[in-house]
């Protein structure tokens, strides 16, 4: 049986990929069994079918070799696409464009199938199956690049860039075929196609594994995500502003710390109920967040309870910015029920972080401890006001 020099030499950089599945099968026991990890396993698993096809090649007809590898990638860079859509909850928006991807597909290895004599032409061969991958590059490339992220991940932007490889390999392959109109290319073109064919390869591969990550990325951010906000107001929650604090405390900034609480909230939930209690504090949280700097650190404590780290904020500063706040904060109407509004006070208590002092190796537990009774102090005072280090504003 003649064997076209495009195989022989695919067969070594096709038994890397087998080595490079085994990796990837073992990434994919470690996510959670997620559509997109599946499909772009399956992605891999196709192409390793193709290699065994290839590598078993001598033992088939060699029509059989070439639709067989053919259905084999075909499906790979298929079942890329959908994890890509499954990845992005895209799969309900897109159904057409996924059907006639899936006509393409099957419909260039039905042609290959029923007319054999298409495969005596390599430029009539080239014709069937290229446009099908020209297309699923190119969808891939536009599908990866046009999902918003604030700061790109590294995968996001390597996915792109293999699927525009890929497109550009594919219809460089289809340009230069056009010429070949003998069942094998010759020589040099043989050795051109053979190359674009393998990093068109490399491209499918590296598109299905980046996947894999990119999906791992998103789901290391949820979990940082859900393990430093609070969920009800969106503020950073108190592990992660202790962990914030602590570390400006170590890097010798200076600042005040306040803490804050609602006057008199179990009378909001007693009278309106918990979920009217749950709007005040989300609506808090919002105003709150509208009030701080920008290089402040703002987080909901616990409870009804708020904490504000003012950066480079002496004792008098931190005064005029607690009263400031309290007063802002009682002005405010906060909706708890449809056409029904309320007024909160809020009690303050602060302390100067400063660094300057005899008090500067305190550990942050002891600033807190201090503002907390000087919050106490503002409650047997009666409310709403502010008490900072022992100076009221
Ligand atoms: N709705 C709602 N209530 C909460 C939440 N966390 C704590 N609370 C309530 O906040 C109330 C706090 O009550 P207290 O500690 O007696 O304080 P207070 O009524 O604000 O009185 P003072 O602080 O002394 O002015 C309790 O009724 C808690 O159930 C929450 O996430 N949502």
């Amino acid at each position: 049986m003649q064997v076209s020099g495009e195989y022989v030499e695919s067969i070594a950089t096709l038994c890397i990929f087998f080595t490079f599945s085994s990796i990837l099968s073992a990434l994919l026991h470690r996510q959670k069994r997620s559509k997109t990890s599946l499909l772009a396993g399956f992605a891999n698993v196709c192409m390793i079918a193709g290699a065994l096809v290839i590598i078993a090649r001598n033992q088939l007809p060699e029509h059989l070799v070439f639709v067989l590898t053919n259905f084999c990638f075909e499906a790979s860079l298929y079942c890329s696409f959908l994890a890509m859509l499954y990845f992005h909850q895209l799969q309900q928006r897109h159904r057409r464009k996924q059907r006639l991807l899936s006509l393409l597909w099957l419909g260039s290895i039905l042609l290959l199938t029923l007319f054999p004599t298409l495969t005596t032409h390599y430029n009539y061969r080239m014709l069937c199956i290229l446009p099908y991958y020209i297309c699923l590059f190119g969808m891939m490339s536009w599908l990866a690049a046009r999902q918003p992220s604030s700061s790109r991940p590294l995968s996001q932007s390597i996915c792109i860039y293999l699927a525009m490889l890929g497109a550009a390999c594919s219809l460089l392959r289809l340009l230069l075929a056009w010429s070949i109109d003998s069942p094998f290319p010759q020589a040099d073109d043989s050795h051109r196609q053979t190359l674009l064919m393998n990093v068109t390869a490399v491209c499918l591969f590296g598109l299905a594994l980046t996947l894999i990550f990119w999906e791992f990325e998103n789901g290391t951010r949820d979990l940082q995500t859900l393990a430093d906000i609070d969920s009800l107001t969106g503020l950073p929650n108190r592990r992660s502003f202790l962990q914030q604090c602590r570390q400006r405390l170590q890097q010798g900034q200076q600042g005040s710390l306040l803490i804050f609480d609602i006057d008199h909230f179990k009378q909001i939930n007693d009278r309106y109920g918990h979920l009217a209690g749950d709007r005040v504090l989300r609506q808090l949280g919002e105003h709150l967040r509208g009030l701080a700097r920008r290089d402040d650190l703002l987080c909901r404590y616990g409870g009804e309870e708020f904490c504000l780290l003012l950066q480079n904020a002496d004792t008098e500063q931190a005064g005029r910015l607690a009263e400031r706040l309290r007063s802002s904060i009682s002005t405010l109407q906060f909706a708890v029920a449809p056409q029904h509004t309320l007024q909160i006070t809020i009690s303050i208590g602060g302390v100067a972080l400063n660094l300057n002092t005899a008090t500067a190796q305190l550990p942050l537990e002891q600033w807190l401890e201090q503002a907390d009774r000087q919050l106490y102090q503002a409650k047997n005072q009666g409310r709403n006001r502010a008490i900072i280090a022992g100076m009221t504003a």
